[in-house]
């Protein structure tokens, strides 16, 4: 940290005032002007006197630490106002020259001058070299280094003049209220020769125009930085820093004279904004009492020359004036603004720090800080504009730095190969989590189509060692996740059938199946036209369907569109709302539109309501723990089938319509007199009698007074509460269905009751109930718990069915126990509750049996 010494020469004096000097330009009006004679003039070397403007036969006279006269040379200005504060910064101190007074008077003159008559600029550099020489040869133990910045401030913008670079620079202020500007060249000075080289191209950068009062109007306030670093060169090497400030300031304007417009009058309202701060800056500075605010901060300006007023500089004004009448008014008040100026007092210290021990870091660190420029901006035209005496910024060099760099290097460095160890052990372990998934899913035979066709191929061997793998695979879904094949995989039967072969051959060829592939575009040859269940239907019926769903879908209300299956009541109002932004459905597939209809919704979405309107009421959930289900003829359960149940003249129907036929399974009591037209391709097998011919579908779907018949029976009819049933049929039909259109059932929409389902065990279980929606059968698992008739017993069931294999529930329990410890999900889930399901069922069955 730099060290504040208090100056003044031996502390003699700690405070010095701001010494004010006022030049008189010649007068320079024509000739018809001269007539009138000067405003102003001067009574000695300090005192002057002007007319006042009240009382023309009245003066007001001004009292400065300088007069020079229009006759005063730039030589006698430099050696009576300059000359005197310039040792200071050679001493740590900083001293500041600035010209001040309106525009024309003469300010670029005094500084700059002209090559015959240098001004106070080339003369103070010239006598800075000179008393750096002088010193020099005077006190040998030091050295001494000049730089130079010089800037200008346009339009409230800092610019660099020794540099190309348009960028508005910042104005910092260090800890030390040192005022610094990040990014403004230095450039070091050798002599003062080399100083022209360098300040004669950067005065050229400034901005200037003509006006009506000034032919080379400076238009912004000039600051030229000379920065003399004296550096002890014995221990304990001491280093003081002074700056010289040299300052042209653009002249107050009374743009009703100088006929500015536009970007002049802009330019023109910066400069008159600026000293007037500065004016106001010097009041408050002269303001008595404690608490002042000084109000540096409200221009580029004043922050820039704080530390000339108030602050720690030896400063010197000098206030041109001109003395035609012209500028009487603008004289009047720069005299009136040099005279409160002078009673502004700084406090001038030496700034100076030790350069050892301090370490080689902390001193690049202070020189980084009070030399900002070195980032150096593009396209400056200097090369080299480090300072002198600025040590080389060889990066730290003090050991106990250089070591906790190092070490958080290292742990950086640490903490990145960590990082990527970690990563990759990551990436290593989730790749072999992915092959013993793969390895996994090969086992259990959920894995993708070559899986499916090695699964087949050794279908033998996975049938024994492990049974869960012979699942039924679903046909054209080789991708699809295996969700419902692991919920019914413990309860396939273990003979594979022909039919179920077939699929799994079909299966291995066909890719995921798609929208496109069940409606459009289907390349598969089991996926060509509509689904294989559809197939089993009458196509003019299902495209009546098609288009009464569509009809709903159109002009259907809120109500209708919610009586549709698996459309809920935010369904059903999204579904009115493209309707109002979309206007009609053209298709049944613009369903996929909505939000949350995605194409396997679609598809459960067109399955469910085609046999809804069908009359086919689908079930959710597989019936193949049906008792009644022959182990012969397993069915298969997946995307082209469906499992339903219908209630045919008071016999409930549970049954599964397939790629291959319509696999009917019944359960109820007192089977109605079967149709003698049921045709071959029907055949009704009792259990008791495994081939006897059954009714059609057509047959088999009830009317509404069969069915109100029925339930007049379930709920106590005349005839009373129905006992166990006495029959079970397992109708099987291979071929389409005859007859459909006849009587129209099939077209009817199912009725849609909310039932109360409850059935009773006569042994263990205790009444059941649970209430669906809309006729949905999603809740249980169980083929009873479908049963919408109360009082349905699944004992009655049980009870008729053929003695169960017991070694056969024993395989069950053991599978679904497999299952429980199955790693992949959701085989064990189902494993677990089907091993409940399948040990009480079992039970139940041994029990029975
Ligand atoms: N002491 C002087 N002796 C001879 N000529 C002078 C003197 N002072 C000023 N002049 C002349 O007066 C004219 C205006 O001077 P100068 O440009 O320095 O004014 P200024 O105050 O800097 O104006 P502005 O604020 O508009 O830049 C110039 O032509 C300059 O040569």
């Amino acid at each position: 940290m730099a060290q504040r010494i208090p100056a003044g020469d031996g502390g003699a004096k700690r405070t010095s005032q701001v010494r004010v000097a006022v030049r008189l330009r010649p007068y320079m009006a024509r000739e018809d002007d001269k007539t009138e004679g000067p405003c102003v003039r001067g009574l000695d070397a300090q005192n002057l006197e002007i007319i006042n403007w009240r009382n023309a036969t009245e003066t007001v006279r001004y009292h400065f630490d300088a007069f020079h006269d229009e006759n005063t040379t730039q030589q006698g200005v430099f050696l009576a106002s300059v000359k005197p504060i310039l040792p200071h910064i050679l001493s740590g101190q900083n001293a500041s020259v600035f010209a001040y007074g309106p525009t024309g008077a003469g300010k670029t003159h005094t500084m700059l001058g002209t090559p015959e008559h240098p001004g106070m600029i080339p003369r103070a550099i010239r006598e800075v070299f000179n008393l750096v020489r002088l010193r020099g040869e005077e006190q040998e133990d030091w050295d001494y280094s000049v730089a130079m910045s010089y800037l200008e401030i346009y339009n409230e913008k800092v610019l660099d003049l020794l540099s190309t670079s348009p960028q508005d620079l910042p104005i910092r202020e260090d800890k030390d209220h040192n005022i610094l500007i990040p990014g403004l060249t230095q450039t070091p000075l050798t002599s003062f020769a080399n100083f022209d080289r360098h300040f004669i191209p950067a005065s050229l950068n400034r901005t200037t125009a003509s006006t009506k009062l000034n032919q080379r109007s400076s238009r912004s306030h000039a600051i030229l930085l000379i920065k003399v670093v004296r550096t002890q060169r014995c221990p304990p090497h001491r280093q003081q820093t002074g700056k010289l400030y040299l300052v042209d300031l653009a002249g107050s304007e009374d743009n009703r004279r100088t006929g500015n417009q536009g970007i002049r009058l802009k330019e023109s309202g910066a400069i008159n904004l600026s000293l007037f701060t500065l004016s106001k800056v010097v009041d408050s500075l002269n303001a008595t009492g404690a608490g002042v605010r000084v109000p540096y901060r409200d221009s580029k300006l004043t922050r820039l020359l704080q530390d000339s007023l108030g602050g720690s500089a030896h400063a010197v004004m000098i206030a041109n004036i001109a003395p035609e009448y012209a500028f009487y008014f603008d004289t009047f008040s720069a005299l009136n603004f040099a005279a409160k100026s002078k009673l502004v007092v700084n406090k001038p210290f030496v700034r100076e720090t030790l350069t050892v021990p301090v370490p080689r870091v902390k001193r690049a660190r202070e020189e980084k800080e009070a030399e900002p420029q070195k980032k150096k901006p593009k396209g400056s035209h200097k090369a080299n504009t480090a300072s002198p005496s600025a040590p080389p910024d060889s990066g730290p060099s003090d050991p106990s730095v250089l070591g906790r760099l190092i070490a958080l290097e290292k742990m950086m460095m640490g903490s990145q190969e960590m990082e990527r160890r970690t990563m990759k052990q990551s990436l290593k372990e989730l790749q072999e989590l992915k092959e013993r998934q793969k390895a996994l899913e090969s086992q259990a035979g959920v894995g993708g189509v070559s899986r499916e066709t090695s699964l087949s191929s050794q279908d033998s061997v996975f049938r024994n060692a492990l049974p869960l793998q012979q699942r039924k695979p679903v046909s054209g879904t080789a991708a699809k996740p295996k969700k419902q094949q692991a919920v019914v995989l413990p309860l396939q039967v273990s003979q594979p059938q022909p039919l179920q072969q077939n699929m799994v051959a079909k299966k291995s060829v066909c890719r995921k199946k798609t929208l496109s592939d069940v409606h459009e575009v289907p390349d598969c040859k089991e996926n060509m036209g509509p689904p294989d269940w559809e197939s089993h239907l009458d196509s003019s019926l299902v495209q009546r369907s098609r288009q009464k769903i569509l009809a709903v879908l159109n002009s259907g209300s809120l109500k209708d569109l919610k009586d549709l299956q698996q459309i809920g009541d935010k369904k059903a109002k999204l579904i009115l709302g493209w309707r109002e932004i979309h206007g009609h459905f053209t298709r049944l597939e613009d369903l996929i539109q909505i939000e949350g209809i995605t194409e396997k919704r679609f598809s459960s979405f067109m399955k469910a309501n085609l046999l809804s309107f069908l009359g086919i009421e689908p079930l959710q959930q597989k019936a193949e723990d049906h008792p009644s289900v022959s182990p012969s003829s397993p069915p298969v359960f997946g995307d082209d089938t469906v499992w339903f149940r219908r209630d045919v003249d008071g016999l409930a129907l549970y049954g599964l319509l397939g790629r291959d036929g319509l696999y009917c399974l019944g359960g109820r009591e007192q089977p109605p007199p079967l149709s003698p037209s049921l045709g071959s391709p029907l055949r009704q097998r009792h259990r008791a009698g495994p081939s006897s011919p059954g009714p059609s579908l057509t047959d088999a779907l009830p009317s509404a007074s069969a069915e109100e018949s029925f339930l007049e029976q379930a709920d106590g009819g005349p005839e009373g509460p129905r006992s166990a049933s006495t029959a079970e049929l397992v109708i099987v039909i291979n071929d389409k269905l005859e007859n459909r259109e006849a009587g129209s059932p099939v077209v009817s929409s199912p009725p849609r009751r909310q039932h109360s389902i409850s059935y009773s065990h006569p042994l263990h279980h205790p009444p059941h109930h649970a209430k669906t929606r809309k006729g949905s059968r999603a809740s249980s698992v169980g083929y009873t718990a479908f049963s919408p008739r109360p009082s349905l017993s699944r004992h009655s069931s049980i009870a008729v069915a053929p003695p169960i294999d017991r070694s056969k529930v024993k395989d069950y329990m053991l599978l679904s126990v497999l299952a429980c410890f199955c790693p992949v999900w959701p085989v064990n889930l189902v494993g677990f509750v089907f091993s409940i399901m399948v040990g009480g069922g079992g039970d139940d069955d041994l029990t029975s049996c």
